[in-house]
């Protein structure tokens, strides 16, 4: 059994981890943090978890979070910065769920987050946890940078394309949705029902933090610079993320893509590439840590459109986040992730 610390434990990515290492056979909840219910009972706040988690809320302090194996940040952008290096210096492994570490170029990284990295020279040492890109060197990891809900959808969707160069990857489209879960717990009038119910719309047209992300990560899979025009939405529905992915093919492969797409994610526990006039649905991957992902060319044109699915919560945050441990610890990658879809 390893000990596990939560900062951020009140947080809807927070209370996602606890209920998936509340059936985990092989870690402990040691520590759970807030500041706001420091000294309540975890369960006292989410009762779903009774039975599970047996701990109460503390303050977030180094001291009490070194006596974990690993600590989770599911903090707001920022906070993993200030903590991560006194942390590992003790031996601890630490995985972020927030952006703190995930671009590789700090200047950058402060003009989209709008700060200074307050710990730049960890940066490199950071792993970026997408399993089905950086498996090997998860497992060496200590520190991992675990993707955003948006790059997880994107980037499985267009990673077979890009990997065997098929696609013009000057001009990508990502057109992406997400549920209104992606904006956190913290109140907002942006996310009330009343504002978000019945009704759609685009944010972030002119450039989206996730961006530099995405670009990030396909330009190292592609080998070169893509460029990428990404513009998220909010739609009326707690969970889930759906990517609608174009781009022009190069060459006529219509007829390769389904084997293509099933090939690249055979071995992958996580990744589902659908039969193919299968359209992916959010409500098939709510609450399970899978991406449904489907291809295809309309009407035997030159421009490819994949489809993408996960839940924010779980492929795109905690349950990508405990993938990454299990690998880190060398547990079954699958342990306490077999959770399927609730259906309707
Ligand atoms: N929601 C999603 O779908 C996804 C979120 N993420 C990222 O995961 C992180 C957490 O997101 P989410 O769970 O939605 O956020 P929430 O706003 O729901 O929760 C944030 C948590 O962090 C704690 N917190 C806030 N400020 C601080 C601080 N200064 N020091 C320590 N703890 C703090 C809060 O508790 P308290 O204030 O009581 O201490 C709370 O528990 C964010 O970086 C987000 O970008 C990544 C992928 C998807
Ligand atoms: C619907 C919604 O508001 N989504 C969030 C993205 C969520 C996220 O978690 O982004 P980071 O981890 O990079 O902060 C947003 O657009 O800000």
């Amino acid at each position: 059994m390893i000990r596990v610390g939560i900062v951020g434990g009140t947080g809807y990515t927070g209370v996602e981890l606890l209920r998936i290492l509340a059936l985990h056979d092989e870690v402990e909840v040691a520590v759970v943090t807030s500041r706001s219910d420091d000294g309540m009972r975890v369960d006292a706040l989410y009762p779903n978890l009774r039975g599970n988690i047996d701990v109460c809320f503390t303050r977030p302090d180094v001291d009490t979070l070194a006596s974990c194996d690993v600590v989770f940040f599911a903090t707001p952008n920022g906070i993993a910065m200030l903590m991560a290096e006194q942390l590992l210096a003790r031996n601890v492994k630490v995985i972020d769920l927030s952006a703190d570490f995930r671009i590789k170029d700090a200047v950058d990284w402060g003009k989209w987050y709008g700060m200074e990295h307050a710990s730049p020279d960890l940066i490199a040492d950071a792993v970026y946890g997408l399993p089905e890109i950086n498996r090997s060197q998860i497992a060496n990891a200590n520190l991992i940078a675990c993707p955003g809900c948006y790059p997880t959808a994107v980037q499985l969707g267009f990673l077979p394309l890009i990997e065997q160069g098929l696609i013009d990857s000057r001009h990508l489209i990502a057109d992406v949705k997400s549920g209104v879960s992606g904006a956190g717990r913290k109140a907002s009038v942006a996310t009330l029902m009343s504002e978000t119910g019945e009704s759609f719309k685009a944010y972030a047209s002119s450039g989206h933090r996730h961006l530099p992300e995405i670009v990030q990560g396909l330009s190292m899979a592609a080998g070169k610079q893509v460029g990428l025009t990404f513009v998220p939405h909010l739609v009326p529905m707690i969970r889930g993320i759906h990517a609608t992915l174009y781009a022009p093919l190069e060459t006529d492969v219509t007829a390769q893509l389904q084997a293509l797409y099933e090939q690249r994610y055979a071995n992958e526990l996580f990744v589902d590439v659908l039969p193919a006039g299968v359209h992916p649905d959010t409500r098939n991957v709510r609450g399970s840590n899978n991406c449904q992902i489907a291809v295809v060319v309309p009407q035997g044109g030159d421009t490819v459109v994949v489809l993408s699915v996960i839940d924010n919560l779980v492929k795109g945050a905690a349950g990508q986040a405990v993938q990454n441990m299990n690998l880190m610890f060398a547990f079954n990658e699958k342990q306490g992730l077999q959770t399927m879809a609730l259906y309707p």
